[in-house]
């Protein structure tokens, strides 16, 4: 068989994360129409009768104007000079731009990598759109493999799993058990659950401003019942009043979207108790940034 590791990179908000999903077939990473929304590479397991397939997840690139941002930079750095392959991903309905070259340009730093370009969200795009952009990445460089899918629809995923595991090295056996779908903990999930409900419906600087992290987790004896504690962090005071909303009416919506993502994850009823708190400019002080886990 093979295993190995593949990464997916491109642009904030092309999609990778939904790939990523899509292939192992459960929510391990948080999506949404926000840019940069993942900050950690999350590991999902692919299992197929070829081979294992390791998919790091990894924040977008772009250019930095935080510490936040230059430590998700480095993060992508390191663990693409660690993978088997990089899926270099463009979607279908946007065109190349300085962005994607500028990404595809830094691929040349990990010459041990496979390359494989994949043209995402074709569901969003005209069979010529899909064509042309087929052909427009085919001249950035010449790669080991080009697929076009959809993650929403999917569209071509089994292609996809079997041209990446065709990349991978030969092994005598997997890296994870065949019924793992990720190294994540559930703690680390929840967290990410909460940040993502919490995305929705926030805007312009709130998104990057926002962090979770888990004060306690506690499962009740007498009842199916997981208690979590969780703490949601923002930037300013101001920003705590959106979160919170008139009356609470926003934090409780948040609460009540994170609950039924959660009680899907953990199998059993969950009390959720999110404390709203001011951990000023986080974003760009490395003693906080260290606490919230970057
Ligand atoms: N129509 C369509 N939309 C998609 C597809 N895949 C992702 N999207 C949408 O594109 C947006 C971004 O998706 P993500 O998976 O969060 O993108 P990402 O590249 O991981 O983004 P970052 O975390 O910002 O780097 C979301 O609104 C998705 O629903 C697809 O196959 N088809």
């Amino acid at each position: 068989m093979r295993s190995g590791f593949v990464s997916f990179v491109g642009r904030p908000n092309v999609g990778k994360s939904t790939l990523t999903n899509a292939l192992v077939g459960e929510k391990i990473a948080i999506t949404s129409a926000k840019p940069q929304t993942t900050r950690r590479a999350i590991r999902g397991i692919v299992n197929a009768p070829a081979g294992q397939l390791v998919i790091v997840d990894t924040p977008g690139m772009h250019r930095p104007r935080t510490l936040l941002g230059e430590r998700l930079n480095a993060l992508v750095e390191s663990t693409l000079g660690d993978v088997d392959v990089v899926g270099f991903c463009v979607p279908a309905d946007e065109r190349i731009g300085p962005g994607d070259r500028f990404i595809n340009q830094q691929l040349d730093s990990f010459p041990r990598a496979k390359k494989v370009a994949i043209v995402t969200k074709i569901d969003d795009a005209s069979k010529q759109a899909v064509g042309e952009q087929l052909l427009a990445i085919s001249q950035l460089r010449d790669w080991d493999a080009v697929v076009p899918v959809s993650a929403v629809d999917r569209i071509q995923l089994d292609v996809l799993v079997e041209e990446l595991i065709g990349l991978l090295p030969e092994s005598e056996q997997a890296l994870y058990p065949d019924d793992a779908v990720t190294d994540e903990s559930e703690e680390e999930r929840i967290a990410e659950l909460i940040r993502e409900a919490a995305l929705e419906g926030v805007r312009d600087e709130l998104p990057h401003s926002i962090a979770v992290t888990i004060d306690d987790m506690q499962r009740r004896d007498d009842r199916d019942l997981l208690e979590i504690y969780a703490n949601l962090f923002v930037e300013r005071d101001s920003q705590k009043g959106i979160i919170i909303g008139p009356g609470g009416s926003r934090l409780s919506a948040v609460g009540r979207r994170a609950r039924g993502e959660i009680e899907q994850l953990v199998g059993s009823q969950v009390y959720l108790d999110i404390r709203v708190k001011v951990a000023k400019d986080w974003q760009r002080d490395p003693k906080q940034l260290g606490r919230l886990g970057f």
